[in-house]
C-alpha cells in the first residue's frame, strides 16, 4: 500500500519567549509551503522527500526568526559557527558539517559532502575550503549575525557577570529553571525537517548555530548522527532540538528509534518517552520530531516551547505549546 507523503519541521525547542512565537509559526508555514512542492508535485510527478527537507531547512535558514543561517547564536567572540547533518534512509547515506561560517545554507553543504566526497564529516576550515571549491558563495564577515543574536549574547554575558546559571544556554534556559524570572530575550532555535515519500523513502535534515555563548570550536548535538538527526527507511527518522550537550549524551534520535524498533512502541510513545528519560536522567530539555516507516508521526518536547508543524492530507498542522494544535489549508 502506498504511504501518505509528509513533511514535518521544527523550529526549535526552548524558553521561546511570547514575542517570537508569531515569527516562529508564520516561518514555519512558509517553510512548508516552499518545500511541499518537492515532496508532492503539482503535475502529480514523483516526491522526492530528500529534497523536501532541504529545502524547508532552507526556507528556515533564510529567516532571523530561527536559529540557523542568517539569525544563528553567536559563539563567546560573537561569531556564528554554524553546523548541519542531513540523512537518507534508504542506503543510510548522510553529510554533516561543523563550525563553517558565513555561509547562507549549511544544510546544502551537509547534502553536498554527502553526495560529493566517500566522506561524511567535514570540520572546520576544511569543510568552509570545500564548500567555498563547490561553487558556495562566502559572504562577507558577520552576514549571519542578527541584532537580536548579538542582544542575546551580550544577556549570556551579562548573567556570566553577575555569577547566574549559564549552563543551559539562552535557546535552552527555560524560565522556571532561571534564577531571572522572565528572561528578555532570546535569540531562535535550531530548525530540522523529517519527511516520507509514497516509497517509504525517509529523509531527516538539521540546521543550527547551536547555542548563544557557546566557545569558539563548540560542536553540539546537531550535525551528529544519532543525535540531531537519524534516518532509517526500516525503522523511521528523527530531528532533535534543544541543549547540545545533552541530546549528544543520551542519543536522542537514536533512543527513540530504538523504542520503535525493539520496543513496539508508536512514534509518538518513542518520542514522548525518550524525551522524558533523557531530561529526568540528565536535566537538559529538549524535543523531537519523528515520523515512523508507517509514516506516524511523533512529536514532544521537555523544554517549555518548541515550533513544530507538518503538512498532511493537504493541511497544515502546527502548534508551539503544550497541548495545543491548529490547523489551516496549505
Ligand atoms: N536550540 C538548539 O536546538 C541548539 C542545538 N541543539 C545545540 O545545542 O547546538
Amino acid at each position: 500500500m502506498p504511504i501518505e507523503p509528509i513533511l514535518l519541521i521544527h523550529g526549535g525547542a526552548g524558553d521561546i519567549t511570547d514575542a517570537r512565537v508569531p515569527g516562529k509559526l508564520e516561518g514555519m508555514k512558509k517553510s512548508l509551503r516552499s518545500a511541499i512542492e518537492h515532496l508532492i508535485p503539482a503535475n502529480g510527478g514523483e516526491g522526492s522527500s530528500l529534497d523536501a527537507v532541504e529545502a524547508a531547512v532552507r526556507s528556515m535558514e533564510c529567516d532571523e526568526n530561527f536559529n540557523a543561517g542568517y539569525g544563528a547564536c553567536l559563539n563567546l567572540d560573537g561569531k556564528a559557527e554554524v553546523e548541519a547533518s542531513i540523512m537518507e534512509g534508504d542506503k543510510l547515506r548522510a553529510g554533516c558539517v561543523t563550525l563553517i561560517h558565513d555561509i547562507m545554507h549549511p544544510i546544502s553543504v551537509a547534502r553536498y559532502v554527502m553526495q560529493k566526497t566517500h566522506h561524511t564529516f567535514l570540520g572546520g576550515s576544511a569543510a568552509q575550503k570545500f564548500a567555498l571549491d563547490q561553487g558556495f558563495e562566502q559572504m562577507a564577515d558577520g552576514s549571519l549575525v542578527t541584532d537580536d543574536a548579538r542582544r542575546a549574547l551580550q544577556e549570556f554575558k551579562d548573567r556570566q557577570a553577575k555569577g547566574l546559571d549559564t549552563i543551559f544556554a539562552r535557546t535552552e534556559l527555560d524560565a522556571e529553571k532561571s534564577q531571572d524570572k522572565e528572561p528578555v530575550g532570546e535569540s531562535g532555535s535550531t530548525v530540522g525537517a523529517v519527511a516520507i515519500d509514497t516509497k517509504g523513502n525517509i529523509a531527516v535534515a538539521t540546521s543550527t548555530g547551536g547555542i548563544t555563548g557557546k566557545v569558539s570550536g563548540r560542536i553540539g548535538d546537531t550535525p551528529l548522527l544519532g543525535c540531531g538527526t537519524y534516518a532509517d527507511n526500516q525503522i523511521g527518522g528523527v530531528s532533535t532540538t534543544g541543549h547540545g550537550e545533552t541530546i549528544m549524551r543520551f542519543n536522542l534520535a537514536q533512543k527513540i528509534l530504538a523504542k520503535i524498533q525493539y520496543g513496539n512502541k508508536t512514534a509518538q510513545q518513542a518520542t514522548e518517552e525518550a524525551c522524558k528519560e533523557m531530561t529526568e536522567r540528565l536535566v537538559g530539555t529538549g524535543g523531537a520530531i519523528t515520523i515512523d516507516a508507517k509514516g506516524q508521526v511523533g512529536i514532544y518536547w521537555t523544554s517549555k516551547r518548541m515550533a513544530y508543524a507538518y503538512v498532511k492530507s493537504g493541511k497544515i498542522f502546527y502548534g508551539i505549546n503544550h497541548n495545543e494544535q491548529f490547523e489551516e489549508e496549505l
